[in-house]
């Protein structure tokens, strides 16, 4: 008998599927963001299924988080985070670690803003797959849109396949330590205890 067969164990059933995996790579950059009101992440995956960029919205190289603003009702323009804000779209165009974007599809938290729909458009990016449409009304998105259209930017909502996936680091320290000859842990201390993305609108 064919040894394959023989000695075959099945498959994991619950993993990730691509899209989710793509979709929360978007969300955990997210989690880098400073803004304390909104923080989106991008993620650009390329027609072989590699990441290929990931981004999140910040102020740009050099411009301290402590020192430039993040407010957004200031009556003055300059005391408001939009002027000098990247957004994550940007960010993950630009952090791009393939020679071209072309063909390449974004999962992004938020709908692209006009201005990083004409990005996406120059990048070559073919398909934009999007998890909230929160702006859908106001200007910016509805010429965002009418941009990717006319040229010919596929974009659709995520539709999740997991709703909720839990990276729990404690729990990964305790399932990895219960396989192991139990030695005191000194001195052990996680640096990030906790992280969950979970599929709902930002
Ligand atoms: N598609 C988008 C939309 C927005 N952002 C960034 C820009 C700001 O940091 C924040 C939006 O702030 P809000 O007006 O909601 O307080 O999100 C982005 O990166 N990508
Ligand atoms: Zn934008």
């Amino acid at each position: 008998m064919d040894s394959r067969k023989k000695f075959k164990q099945s498959k994991r059933q619950d993993y990730l599927q691509w899209e989710d995996y793509y979709m929360a790579t978007a969300f955990l950059a997210a989690k880098r963001s400073k803004d304390p009101t909104c923080q989106v992440g991008a993620c650009i995956v390329d027609d072989q299924k590699r990441i290929v960029g990931i981004g999140y919205n910040g102020f740009p190289n050099g411009c301290s988080d402590d020192e430039f603003p993040w407010s957004k009702d200031s009556p003055d323009p300059l005391g408001n985070k939009f002027m000098y804000v990247c957004h994550a779209e940007l960010n993950a165009i630009l952090n791009k670690n393939a020679t071209s974007l072309r063909g390449c599809t974004m999962y992004v938290a938020l709908f692209p803003c006009n201005e990083c729909a004409k990005v996406i458009i120059q990048s070559g990016i073919r398909e934009v797959v999007y998890m909230s449409d929160k702006h859908a009304h106001k200007p910016h998105t509805v010429a965002s849109k009418d941009m990717l259209t006319a040229a010919g930017v596929a974009f659709r909502k995520f539709e999740p396949k997991m709703k909720r996936i839990v990276i729990d680091f404690e729990d990964i320290d305790r399932q990895n330590f219960s396989q192991l000859p139990q030695t005191p842990q000194k001195d052990h201390h996680p640096i990030i205890t906790d992280t969950l993305v979970s599929f709902h609108p930002v």
